[in-house]
């Protein structure tokens, strides 16, 4: 079909990179994070009950007792500029707005909530992007985390008549550029401190046993990292597994068990950190650096460091550049 005279200059293309994380409520109330947690506990990818049998007890029993417990916790690590997890994930795409040249757009998403996956594709889609990147920001695989969050872009291309070519950023749980981060921010963060910690704890999100069983590589991935942490920084780390959710038997030894047991087997100095979550969020701050560390106090420890994730620090930001660059290569030409 020939352009009519005088049609618009067809817009250059564009590359687009998406970084997506789970999601958060919109605000530290309770219907805002009912709203939340049953979109979220919805997900056949994250509670992998029949819907017959779990909605019910979701509907009748979980969204009538967990949001207001929760919405307080969320109260106690809220910020100025909203939940955690949505004010760092803001931050590091704007950090990266520049990183890989003047055609590529960096913007960012949510599983669960606000801005969501298809409106921030369908904006990159008008904006004229032609290739996507989308990156889900969970150094180790998970179906729960990774496999619903690529689902979901998946899902919103599938409405498109025209939709932009998709890569994902693959998990990097053994990336030298992700081990190294870690390692120099711990360094960093313990040469801060006023002690020295007798050990430090690595503690993953959990999940449930049967994940594993049934081939998730989220497990391996974790154990993975931990060892490849503690050979960089040449001292024992031992993992641990936090937030469990649920009745049914969840990855252990679990972070809070730890905690309380750390201090009778003569551990009274400890520093923790959680490398599976690329920013902090209620899991880290309010589970680990708030109760953490006053379930390690009441049980006889005496020096407690929770050292923060990876966030926008110019050692994550650097990281995330090395690893999204890498996907991107063919796309943009090389600094
Ligand atoms: C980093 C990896 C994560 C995995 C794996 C994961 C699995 C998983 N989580 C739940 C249940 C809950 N998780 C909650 C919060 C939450 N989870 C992750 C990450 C992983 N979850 C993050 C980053 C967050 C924080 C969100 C925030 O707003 O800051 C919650 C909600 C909070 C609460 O009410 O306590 C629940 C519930 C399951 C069932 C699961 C299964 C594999
Ligand atoms: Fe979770
Ligand atoms: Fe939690």
């Amino acid at each position: 079909m020939m352009l009519p005279a005088g049609h618009p200059a067809i817009p250059k293309p564009q590359i687009g990179v998406l970084l997506t994380n789970l999601g958060t409520p919109d605000g530290p109330d309770v219907k805002s994070v009912k709203r939340y947690l049953g979109e979220f506990l919805s997900d056949r990818r994250v509670v992998e009950i029949p819907a017959i049998a779990w909605q019910p007890i979701l509907r009748g029993i979980i969204l009538n007792t967990r949001p207001k417990k929760s919405a307080e916790a969320y109260g106690l690590v809220w910020r100025e500029d909203g939940s955690p997890l949505a004010a760092i994930t803001r931050l590091q795409a704007a950090a990266l707005k520049d990183a890989f040249g003047p055609g590529v757009l960096v913007d960012w998403a949510m599983r669960y909530g606000n801005p969501s996956i298809p409106d921030r594709l369908a904006a990159m889609k008008a904006a004229g992007c032609e290739r996507i990147l989308v990156a889900p920001l969970y150094p180790q695989y998970c179906a729960a985390t990774t496999a619903t969050a690529n689902d979901k872009a998946f899902a919103a291309l599938a409405q498109m008549r025209w939709h932009p070519a998709l890569r994902t950023l693959p998990p990097y749980y053994d990336d030298p550029a992700y081990i190294g981060a870690l390692k120099t921010t711990i360094e960093q963060g313990l040469a801060a401190l006023d002690f020295a910690p007798d050990t430090i704890v690595a503690s993953f999100h959990g999940m449930p046993e049967r994940t594993l069983e049934l081939g998730d590589p989220y497990h391996c991935h974790c154990q993975k990292t931990a060892r490849l942490l503690s050979e960089a920084l040449g001292r024992e780390v031992v993992i641990s597994f936090q937030s469990r959710f649920g009745r049914a038997k969840w990855l252990g030894p679990a972070t809070d068990t730890t905690l309380e047991e750390l201090p009778g087997r003569g551990v009274k100095k400890v520093a923790i950190l959680a490398p599976g979550f690329s920013a902090d969020c209620l899991e880290t701050l309010e589970e680990l650096a708030i109760r953490g560390r006053e379930s390690f106090v009441e049980a006889g420890g005496t020096h407690f460091a929770y050292l923060p994730c990876l966030n926008d620090s110019a050692v994550g930001i650097e990281m995330l550049r090395t690893l999204l660059g890498r996907e991107l290569e063919g796309w943009v030409a090389k600094p």
